[in-house]
């Protein structure tokens, strides 16, 4: 559903990506890996229209994503959970679900006022499709809480509902589990693998947490210094020897 080639992006002498190949399939459960500054960051961004690459291609069922604004690859049906939650704190779990259903993500408090009074056509179809997500990732109980006032897990959830809200084709998680504790991560794993088998929705995920991608992935695409090293299944990416030496090299810069 997705193919990239011969990705290209840099940003005065540093080369963040470097003639990039890889294809995404449909329904597809799919990791970036890399170590620091490989280019998993720069690569989301291209993805999702906030840098404009200098090469190469990006096509998503036949169209191409290439220098579409950010708003314009969202309505392609390109969905993004940000790293640092992107949530209205004062507004509650489910104003903040309605309001991801509209594509302009970076609203100010009046602004967001504003299309909540005015959006009462959308209202019923939006409320129905929103108590949907609330049920699948289990926010019943927090529904008309304010988002500020929730443990940090499950404001992670909230954006994740936020990103599902779009009804996008391709989800881009980036690093998804950061700063979860071993609970909060089981669950969001869970939703993680619920996504790709109840919703049908294709996932590319950024991740540091080797374990989770290990076990959550179909296919793993491994960058380093913008360039593949290697793309496979978790088995083929851990025993090949570029991606070993890819992190043991950068384990013995750190301890230097
Ligand atoms: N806006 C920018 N301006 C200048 N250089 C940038 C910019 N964005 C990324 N880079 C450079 O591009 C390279 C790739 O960075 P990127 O953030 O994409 O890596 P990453 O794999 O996401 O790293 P990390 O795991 O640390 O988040 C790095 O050398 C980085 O310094």
């Amino acid at each position: 559903m997705l193919e990239v080639e011969g990705l290209g992006l840099s940003f005065g002498g540093t080369t963040a990506l470097a003639d990039l190949d890889f294809d995404v399939r449909a329904g597809e459960l799919f990791a970036v890996i890399g170590p620091n500054g490989a280019g998993k960051t720069s690569l989301f961004n291209c993805l999702s229209g906030v840098y404009r690459p200098d090469r190469g291609s990006l096509v998503l069922d036949g169209e191409s994503l290439r220098g579409k604004r950010p708003d314009a690859v969202a309505r392609l049906g390109v969905a993004r959970m940000f790293q640092n939650i992107e949530l209205f704190d004062n507004l509650s779990v489910l104003d903040n679900l309605k309001l991801g259903r509209h594509q302009h993500l970076r609203y100010g408090p009046l602004a967001a006022a504003v299309y909540l009074g005015r959006a009462r056509r959308e209202e019923l179809r939006a409320r129905r499709f929103v108590e949907d997500l609330v049920d699948f990732l289990s926010l019943e109980a927090v529904r008309h809480h304010p988002v500020g006032m929730l443990p940090y897990g499950i404001k992670k959830r909230v954006e994740l509902g936020r990103a599902l809200a779009m009804e996008p084709r391709l989800l881009l998680l980036d690093e998804p589990v950061a700063g979860m504790n071993a609970e909060e991560t089981e669950d969001m794993a869970r939703y993680i693998l619920d996504i790709r088998a109840e919703l049908g929705v294709t996932v590319i995920m950024v991740e540091h947490d080797m374990r989770l991608v290990m076990d959550l992935a179909d296919r793993v695409l491994v960058l380093d210094f913008g360039r593949r090293i290697a793309m496979g299944t978790p088995a083929q990416i851990q025993a090949d020897p570029a991606v070993i030496r890819a992190y043991l090299g950068g384990a013995k810069e750190v301890e230097a």
